[in-house]
């Protein structure tokens, strides 16, 4: 699955993991069915019920700012939505609307089994867990702290949104190296989409592709792949969970 060799670990000496989110740590189909419709169907009481309120108004005067000219924001805010655009002021305000969502209940963060007791082993061995996702920071620290596996905001030491820059940019991941005072050959980028991995390789990061074919996935051929996180443990000499039983992997 990884592309080497079966039993072949990289020499990569990995200190830090930058991972993606959507496709990644989570199901695609999460984001795509439940938290995307939940933002577009509040989209309107939630606007009308902030009306006033200073950080929507400064998200609204940026759509003004992005929108088709003459086009009403909230007209604009749809037409993002339907076609999935990583624009700012979108990601800001679906954060701040799947706030309420996860607040109350009625959204639990998706988390592959996979995820949450790698993310702890490799927390607890030192190795630096950071995010980067076209989801606003807001919006990360909500999926991780409403998930499945509980609160795991706390293993996490950076977040990063698309406010460093975009996914596709090689600069955007020169910019968090800095931001972590790390070399780029030791941070260990994990996504599933393929351009945002070879931006990542052209910054000189580690790469490797999460191809979960559950999710719909497909490998691009161009990264080293894991099927799941204990697969990219296994690719990068990184530690495996220890299990209890009836634990997933
Ligand atoms: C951080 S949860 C919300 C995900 C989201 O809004 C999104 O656009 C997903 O982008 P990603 O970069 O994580 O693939
Ligand atoms: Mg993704």
């Amino acid at each position: 699955m990884s592309g080497l060799p079966a039993g072949t670990t990289l020499p990569v000496p990995v200190s830090a993991v930058l991972t993606d989110v959507e496709g990644t740590t989570s199901a695609i189909a999460f984001v795509k069915e439940v938290l995307f419709p939940f933002a577009e169907r509040s989209l309107d009481s939630f606007l009308d019920a902030k009306d006033g309120d200073p950080e929507v108004a400064a998200c609204l005067s940026a759509v003004r700012q992005a929108a088709e000219p003459g086009e009403e924001p909230r007209a604009a805010l749809r037409r993002w939505m339907a076609a999935d655009s990583k624009i700012g002021p979108l990601k800001t305000l679906q954060g701040l609307i799947w706030q309420a969502g996860y607040a109350s209940g009625e959204i639990t963060g998706h988390l592959w089994p996979d995820v949450a007791p790698c993310l702890r082993a490799w927390a607890r061995a030192g190795i630096a867990l950071n995010v980067y996702s076209s989801g606003s920071v807001a919006a990360q620290k909500l999926i991780f702290g409403h998930s499945v596996a509980g609160d795991l905001t706390g293993l996490f030491s950076g977040f990063f949104d698309t406010a460093i820059g975009g996914k596709r940019e090689t600069a955007s991941y020169a910019a968090i190296a800095e931001r972590l005072h790390r070399p780029p050959g030791e941070i260990l980028f994990l996504s599933d989409v393929a351009e945002e991995l070879d931006a990542a390789k052209g910054a000189g990061y580690a790469t490797c592709q999460l191809v979960r074919p559950e999710d719909g996935t497909v490998a691009s051929g161009r990264h080293l792949q894991a099927a799941d996180f204990p697969g990219v443990a296994s690719v990068f000499g990184l530690p495996v969970p220890r299990l209890s039983q009836g634990e997933a992997a």
